[in-house]
């Protein structure tokens, strides 16, 4: 550009005299060498950019060719070696695993690591059986450790021999499964919850004009405060609205707390509010209102495990802090998609509110309505098959385990050590071999005896995986399955909901989040909330330690003891 402008003062050569034109000339030839030697610089930067690029690409994919043994499932998205599974995952979001379905097992190369997922239903069981090669508990150590910023003497008794079970994370993992397992230790814990929510409902249908709620929030709100005040007693930390505050703006950011590389960079928000959650937490453990005689065995159990092996009020509370997430993430959308796929379909409402209106007794003057939610549980197929499909059909957890050795999974694909194994719940649940033609329908009656399945068979039980499976299918299914149809029960006896805008609109999922095992609503939106009628409500709880046939699992349990009965 300079050269250019120095060439068109020649235009004055009379005037400006010859040596001076002259310069001139010898001025714009110097800087067309200079410009022509920067593109030449330039390109020869562009050349040797894309050179070392290739070069990397050639490095890249060599590495990724010959590190693959061909025993090992296939891999997949190596267009750019290491890099393309991270851009796929990224742009299809939670979708990514059901658009990936066709192999039954893949792997998957990213840096530092492989991660093998496995599709096929066949090979499920084979992999839960190996706890010691397919283990959760680094998993479960790591996620807990970077998540909430456990202190190093913390971390180093949550890493304590973790396959073993005198080791920190089989020994917690066994107590929470102890407390929870149906009998008089969770029915202390549910009697709690089911008393809040009758109470809390008691409380909402005062008064004969129609309430306006936002649907997601007011029903997430009503079962964190009734879970919590079962888990942690009379001083419940979330009976202040700040912490309540804090733990939904700390839930959405578990991915970005877990990525662990400049955590204050990219999730500096997210830190703001766990810590908030953390050091409320820090009260209730340091006034010792976890010794409370209201509070269950299961949070003084486990508690008590952890200051055996002398973990400070400090790492309890970050212990706590990842708990929550566990106790709430998705019980809280579970009871939403619940009660909104009953109320926005009038044939599923029609079905479930028969149903349990015969288990209701009244009292001989018409005016008391009395339900025992154990009762519900066990006499309403309908709407317990209701809630499975819920699990079914928004259900996206992902299984992940570590493989602690080399294995031949099925005496076919190998696995090496070190890498992580998934098991995508949504890829299970979009099986048409499994669950027949209307797959990608929402069916209220799916599961109950020969409405599933592909050609009218009975639908293969490992196939749902709402809750996990294996050794760390939830422990808090029964828990959460009480709270969540004590809820939506009384919701759909009590009440009409209608919504405001006139007709119903199933939300959107796509901005999902990927650490929880069910989508979440992108929006909410306002319902009308009437009672149905004045009687007066009684809901008990008689409590009973049959479980329910949530998974796989509760089935092979149950259909094991009737065996053992018969012998
Ligand atoms: C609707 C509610 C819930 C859903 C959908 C759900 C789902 C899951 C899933 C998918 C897993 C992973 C299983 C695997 O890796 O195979 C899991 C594990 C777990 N869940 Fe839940 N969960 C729910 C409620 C709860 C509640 C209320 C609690 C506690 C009170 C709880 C405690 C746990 C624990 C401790 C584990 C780890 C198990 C272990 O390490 O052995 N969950 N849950």
């Amino acid at each position: 550009m300079q050269g250019a402008g120095h060439g068109r003062s020649c235009v004055g050569f009379h005037r400006l005299g010859w040596h001076t034109c002259f310069f001139n000339l010898l001025q714009t030839s110097r800087n067309q060498i200079h410009y022509s030697r920067l593109q030449y610089n330039t390109m020869n930067t562009l050349v040797s950019i894309c050179a070392g690029l290739a070069a990397a690409y050639a490095f890249l994919w060599s590495l990724l060719r010959f590190t693959q043994d061909e025993r090992e499932p296939p891999a997949m998205h190596t267009t750019i070696p290491f890099i393309s599974p991270l851009i796929s995952m990224y742009s299809a979001g939670i979708r990514y695993w059901s658009m990936n379905s066709r192999l039954p097992i893949y792997t998957l190369r990213v840096p530092g690591m492989r991660l093998y997922i496995v599709n096929s239903t066949e090979l499920i069981p084979k992999i839960q059986r190996q706890t010691r090669i397919f283990s959760f508990s680094p998993v479960m150590i790591r996620l807990v450790s970077t998540m909430t910023g456990l202190s190093k003497e913390g971390h180093e008794t949550a890493s304590y021999e973790p396959l073993e079970s005198h080791g920190w994370a089989l020994g917690i993992a066994r107590t929470i499964h102890h407390n929870l397992a149906p009998g008089p230790r969770l029915d202390v814990l549910n009697r709690r919850s089911v008393e809040y929510i009758s109470e809390s409902l008691n409380r909402f249908a005062v008064g004969e004009e129609p309430k306006i709620m936002s649907m997601y929030k007011w029903i997430t709100h009503q079962v964190l405060l009734a879970t919590t005040e079962g888990v942690y007693g009379p001083h419940n930390p979330y009976r202040d609205p700040a912490m309540i505050d804090a733990w939904r703006h700390f839930e959405p950011g578990i991915i970005p707390l877990l990525v662990g590389i400049g955590p204050s960079l990219i999730a500096g928000r997210f830190i703001k509010a766990r810590d908030i959650v953390e050091k409320s937490y820090e009260r209730y453990f340091r006034d010792g209102w976890h010794h409370h005689p209201d509070v269950p065995p299961f949070t003084k159990e486990r508690m008590r495990f952890d200051e055996e092996r002398g973990l400070s009020v400090t790492d309890l509370a970050k212990m706590e802090t990842a708990t929550s997430i566990g106790i709430l993430a998705n019980t809280l959308p579970g009871t939403f998609w619940l009660v909104y796929h009953i109320v926005s379909d009038p044939e599923v409402l029609e079905d479930c509110r028969r149903e349990l209106f015969s288990a209701v007794k009244i009292s001989d003057d018409g005016d008391t309505y009395e339900v025992d939610m154990t009762c519900v549980k066990t006499s309403c197929p309908i709407l317990f098959s209701t809630f499975q499909e819920v699990f079914r059909f928004r259900g996206t957890g992902v299984s992940a385990r570590m493989m602690m050795d080399d294995f031949l999974l099925d005496d076919t694909y190998l696995l090496k050590k070190g890498n992580i194994v998934l098991i995508p719940a949504s890829v299970q649940h979009g099986l048409s071999s499994a669950w027949g033609d209307n797959v990608h329908e929402f069916y209220h009656k799916r599961f109950l005896p020969g409405h599933s399945g592909a050609k009218g068979k009975r639908h293969n039980p490992v196939a749902f995986r709402g809750f996990g499976g294996g050794s760390t299918l939830c422990p808090g299914r029964h828990f959460a399955a009480t709270e969540i149809l004590a809820f939506a029960s009384l919701i759909i006896m009590r009440f009409n909901i209608r919504p405001v805008q006139g007709y119903w609109q199933t939300p959107t999922v796509e901005n999902g989040n990927a650490a929880i095992s069910i989508q979440t609503p992108d929006q909410d939106f306002d319902v009308e909330i009437e009672p149905r009628d004045e009687k007066r409500w009684v809901v008990t709880f008689s409590g009973s330690d049959k479980p329910m046939d949530i998974s796989a699992e509760d089935i092979e349990a149950r259909e094991d003891k009737k065996v053992e009965d018969i012998h």
